[in-house]
């Protein structure tokens, strides 16, 4: 049996903030604003974990109200997430993500991402994609004011 889920995610820029992308510190004048680390892809992509098993939606599991999650490493609540999943016996078919950003340059560092996101989901680099692309300075993300996320995920239970 397969299931599929889509997860969309944004987080505004600020001074002062580090960057952090698919579990990786990337070099930039400012970071990502969140109550968490503001991982906006890892949040993504847990959003699609929990589409896909009907399970709401990272707001709903973690919610910023609660202090337990402030500055929370954001692998750290995919990984719960990727627990549900489990739990559920599904395992990774595959998933394909975008970041929208104007800038920094993704493309140096998506390798590294993948890496982390396989492990986090405990797949192979082959079962994740992660794309990048700016929207031609236009809106929120061409103006640099903050950085978007997409992720699509397929996970399938293999019959027992
Ligand atoms: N933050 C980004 C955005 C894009 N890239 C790479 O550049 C390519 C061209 O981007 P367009 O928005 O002009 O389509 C894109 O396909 C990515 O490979 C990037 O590395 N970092
Ligand atoms: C991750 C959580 C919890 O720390 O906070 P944020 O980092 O603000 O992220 P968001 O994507 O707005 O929503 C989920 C939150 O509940």
């Amino acid at each position: 049996m397969f299931r599929i889920g889509q997860g969309f995610d944004v987080h505004q820029l600020a001074d002062g903030r580090p960057l952090i992308i698919g579990g990786i510190t990337i070099p930039y004048e400012k970071g990502l604003l969140g109550h968490s680390d503001a991982d906006v892809l890892l949040h993504t992509i847990a959003d699609a974990c929990l589409g896909a098993i009907g399970e709401g939606d990272i707001g709903k599991h973690f919610p910023d109200t609660d202090p337990t999650f402030k500055d929370a490493d954001s692998a750290k609540l995919l990984e719960h997430v990727w627990g549900m999943v489990k739990e559920k016996g599904y395992s990774l078919v595959n998933v394909d993500c975008t970041i929208i950003a104007q800038k920094p340059k993704m493309a140096p560092y998506i390798d590294s991402i993948k890496e982390r996101v396989a492990v986090l989901l405990e797949g192979t680099i082959e079962q994740v994609n992660v794309k990048a692309t700016t929207t031609e300075k236009l809106g929120f993300t061409g103006r640099g004011e903050g950085i978007a996320s997409q992720a699509v995920i397929l996970i399938q239970k293999s019959p027992k």
